[in-house]
């Protein structure tokens, strides 16, 4: 099954979530708070009303880390469907090394550089054991993950994809 015949019809909630790359390092935010409390991740969340997908990628990186970037580059998109919701998250995903600002912790997330070999998987949501190798080589990357509850994936399908 291809990823757009899984997804086509169905509604779907729009996400962002935007990684900083420096030398060998990436910088993860520990979530402080909602939905994936305690886990390591990106930074980003839900677009406000008649904003763009850049435009939010854009402020919840500065929102929740302090980090400025004009430059974020698109990588890639994951559908998330949880058993228990007809609506599908959509997470399209940013990653840049080009940035300004100071690293500055946020209500909702500790942030941390981390050794790209150092990557904190057991400490992040499941999925992402899967799709960041694509990211790490800066491959494009379309993902479905079906979840059974948050900590169980039951399904996925990850294709490389030429253009987003
Ligand atoms: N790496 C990874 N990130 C995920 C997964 N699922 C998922 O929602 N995310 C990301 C997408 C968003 O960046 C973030 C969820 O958004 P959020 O609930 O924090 O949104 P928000 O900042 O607008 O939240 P809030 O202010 O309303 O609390 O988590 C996943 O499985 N892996």
């Amino acid at each position: 099954m291809t990823i757009s015949s899984i997804v086509g019809n169905k509604a779907k909630k729009l996400f962002t979530l935007a990684f900083i790359r420096r030398d060998n390092q990436v910088l993860l935010g520990l979530k402080k708070r909602g939905f994936g409390v305690g886990k390591w991740n990106g930074f980003g969340g839900k677009l406000n009303p008649n904003e763009t997908l850049i435009d939010a990628a854009q402020r919840e990186l500065e929102e929740e880390c302090g980090l400025r970037s004009d430059h974020l580059a698109k990588m890639g998109v994951l559908y998330f469907e949880f058993e228990d919701n007809p609506v599908l998250m959509e997470v399209h995903v940013f990653q840049t090394s080009d940035f300004t600002g100071e690293v500055k912790e946020s209500e909702e997330m500790k942030p941390q550089w981390y050794d790209l070999r150092d990557v904190p998987f057991s400490r992040m949501w499941p999925d992402d054991v899967f799709w960041w190798p694509y990211l790490l080589e800066e491959r494009k990357f379309t993902g479905y993950f079906k979840y059974k509850d948050q900590e169980t994936i039951v399904d996925y399908v990850i294709e490389e994809t030429a253009a987003l």
